[in-house]
């Protein structure tokens, strides 16, 4: 199969990748496990594309149970070295309005309950994540932004989201603390995805669709999940512009990334002092290390 060098992970509300071509569903068995669905290959203007639902095509996996490690171990076999993850989020600043788009630059992870690291088993690595966020990549999505000249939504560019556990939505509390640390969004899945793309060499990105105001706005209700969804399916047709646009200056400027050589600073375990077993794991991963 043809390498594919771009990946769309869509998350609630963004199920599928519009105007692809060309498309095939490939099932990937990984060694951990199997991806959150098929993943639909294809071309948009010639370009190719990996697109996979993150929840899965019928929206059926938690935040929690997302097999992080398999999708991204899935697109990185396929080629994938440049990740757009859309995500809707809900807001901590009054002019990040439900409905307007976020590119995070930082994450703070406060999930609870997930493997965060494809190593293990003979194998260690310590890639850096001082900066989670490719500045090349989300450049891109900035751009093509602008290519879009959209009159009804804006483009907020940096800020932190927040990645809880969840499923439930945060308390009151939490809420005032997270706005009280400065974080702009909050979510419940970046992490650890955003930790395993980099360790997998793969640019990563988030394109963030405001659905609410979470539950500090005196002037809102609280979050719920009919909220968040009513409000990205009016976003939803603005983010497949994007992503077309995005992906469109993708195929043709391919950006120099840090993180596609992660590991050349990271991995501290020879590949070839790793248990058979491991290494063969990891292929995708350290082959260009071996
Ligand atoms: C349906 S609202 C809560 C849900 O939406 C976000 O998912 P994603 O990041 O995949 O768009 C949030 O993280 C929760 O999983
Ligand atoms: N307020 C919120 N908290 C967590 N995840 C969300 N996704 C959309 N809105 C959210």
């Amino acid at each position: 199969m043809d390498k594919i060098r771009i990946g769309i992970i869509g998350g609630s509300g963004l199920y599928r990748m519009e105007g692809l071509e060309n498309i095939r569903e490939v099932e990937i068995d990984t060694p951990f496990g199997k991806p959150s669905d098929a993943i639909a290959t294809g071309t948009i203007e010639g370009v190719p594309v990996a697109f996979l639902a993150r929840h899965g095509r019928s929206h059926s996996v938690l935040p929690g149970g997302i097999p992080y490690r398999a999708n991204i171990w899935a697109l990185k076999s396929l080629g994938v070295d440049y990740l757009v993850s859309v995500s809707a989020v809900g807001s901590f600043r009054e002019e990040l309005a439900p409905r307007h788009m976020v590119l995070p630059d930082q994450f703070i992870d406060l999930t609870r309950h997930r493997v965060g690291t494809f190593f293990g088993e003979g194998a260690v690595a310590h890639v850096g994540l001082s900066h989670p966020v490719c500045a090349a990549l989300s450049e891109v999505l900035g751009a093509a932004f602008a290519d879009c000249a959209f009159s009804d939504t804006v483009l907020h560019r940096g800020g932190t989201y927040v990645c809880i556990e969840g499923p439930q939505f945060s308390t009151y509390a939490e809420s005032q603390l997270y706005r009280s640390w400065g974080a702009s969004v909050v979510g419940m899945t970046n992490m650890p995805e955003a930790r395993l793309a980099r360790e997998a060499e793969i640019a990563y990105a988030t394109l963030a669709l405001v659905t609410d105001y979470d539950c500090w706005h005196p002037g809102h209700e609280a979050v719920t999940a009919e909220i968040a969804l009513g409000n990205l399916a009016h976003n939803a047709a603005n983010a497949q512009n994007l992503l077309r646009a995005a992906i469109r200056r993708l195929g043709a400027e391919a950006p120099l990334s840090k993180a596609h050589s992660a590991l050349a600073a990271g991995l501290v375990t020879r590949p070839a002092a790793m248990p058979a077993a491991t290494r063969e794991k990891l292929m995708p991963l350290i082959a260009k290390y071996c």
